[in-house]
């Protein structure tokens, strides 16, 4: 029988439990760079007032497949509104409990109807990846991703660890910005990445949760669904506003799946809202208006993303400076990475060791695998995280 007194203590999350942690330290230089700090954008208030003057239905129930309009910009944001799939109404699009949700939504999907699928996922990444597949029941198994020795792609390990796979296995690829290398495949690349997944006839589950931050531009972002499309090949999306929007908290994304045909994204529709109705029934209206109406209102798009722009050319001065700073400290070694690399996050290859000592020594609170969120550094934190890193070398 059910006895809470028997239940163990979990650990806390290697990102998330970061900023508890930081939250507690009262000195004065304590500095956060483990998660994006949501700045409120001026387009999000703008939407904000518009929703309230508007929308009289504020508080009813959404469709299980969440804000029909968010659902249809969302898709035409993803994949571009002349996408052949788009055009041909191929994609089954459910709103999302953000990129998590939509993830998970996938993984229930993908182990209800094809039980045993085999999931391949980069190593490292995103710190919720395996959990999210494996609480599915999916099997999981890693692809090799990052070359630590040159901080670069390591390709040709990865087009290897693709070969390996049965077909048939699903493989999950970042669509751009990687956390928490912020290591890309290059557009040639992609297009060797899309053949190998074509030959092998593996299920792409592209992981979209910084479509914006990478280039800073939302269009070329998306390169890597939209090459995939292109190619007529099926797949599945996550989808996440959290950071492009800065609506963390509100928890508003997006499941995507590419379907043969408009007969079978129906069905594939129908399944999907078994699986939404069963975990949490439908999904909350005020993210998926706000992001609606960004999407949807010409002079709010244009204004959102000259602020995306403005946050991404901020973090590309950040990289600059914290490079220059930890240079300036006389420290060993190429620094160079800081600055190819892209999106919120370096990756610092610094080990949990360091990353202890910095945080009980220079109050640098960071997760314990070395990535840095750039996004959550101010030009008066860089000498004293560089200091802090010069003293772990
Ligand atoms: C690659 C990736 N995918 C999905 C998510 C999910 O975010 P959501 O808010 O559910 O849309 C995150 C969040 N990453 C940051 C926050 C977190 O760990 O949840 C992070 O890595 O700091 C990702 O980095």
């Amino acid at each position: 029988f059910v006895s809470f007194e028997s239940v163990v203590m979990g650990p806390p999350d290697a990102i998330l439990g970061v900023k508890t942690r930081f939250l507690k330290d009262t000195s004065e230089q304590r500095t956060n760079v483990s998660v994006g700090k949501p700045v409120v954008l001026e387009a999000v208030k703008k939407a904000e007032r518009l929703i309230l003057e508007n929308d009289a239905r504020i508080k009813e129930y959404l469709p299980i497949a969440g804000d029909p309009e968010f659902r249809q910009a969302t898709k035409e944001f993803c994949f571009g509104a002349d996408a052949k799939a788009v055009k041909e109404d191929r994609v089954a699009t459910v709103q999302a409990l953000s990129g998590t949700g939509a993830l998970r939504v996938g993984a229930e999907f993908l182990n209800t109807h094809f039980p045993g699928t085999q999931v391949y996922i980069p190593d490292p990444t995103w710190g919720n990846h395996f959990k999210i597949f494996g609480n599915a029941g999916l099997q999981t198994h890693k692809y090799r991703y990052l070359d630590v020795k040159t901080r670069g792609l390591d390709f040709e390990a990865m087009l290897a660890d693709l070969r390996k796979a049965a077909p048939g296995s699903v493989v999950v690829l970042h669509v751009c910005a990687h956390n928490p290398t912020g290591v890309d495949p290059t557009t040639e690349q992609w297009a060797k990445i899309a053949d190998t997944v074509a030959d092998c006839k593996l299920l792409p589950f592209f992981d979209s949760a910084y479509q914006g931050f990478a280039t800073g531009d939302v269009e070329k972002d998306a390169f890597a669904v939209r090459l995939f499309e292109e190619r007529g090949l099926p797949m599945l999306v996550a989808q996440s506003y959290s950071k492009n929007m800065g609506l963390y908290g509100e928890r508003i994304g997006a499941l995507n799946v590419v379907c043969p045909s408009k007969d079978a994204m129906t069905r594939v529709m129908s399944q999907l809202e078994l699986v939404v109705r069963a975990m949490y029934s439908n999904p909350p209206r005020h993210g998926a208006a706000i992001a609606a109406t960004i999407l949807t209102n010409p002079e709010l798009r244009a204004e959102w993303l000259v602020e995306l722009k403005a946050i991404v050319d901020r973090i590309l001065q950040m990289r600059k400076g914290l490079r220059e700073a930890i240079e300036a400290t006389g420290a060993p070694g190429d620094w160079s990475f800081i600055t190819n690399q892209i999106g919120m996050f370096t990756f610092t290859g610094l080990s949990a060791e360091q990353v202890a000592s910095m945080e009980k020594n220079y109050n640098i609170y960071m997760p314990s695998n070395g990535r840095i969120s750039v996004a959550g550094l101010t030009d008066d934190k860089l000498d004293h995280v560089a200091a802090a890193i010069r003293s772990v070398l």
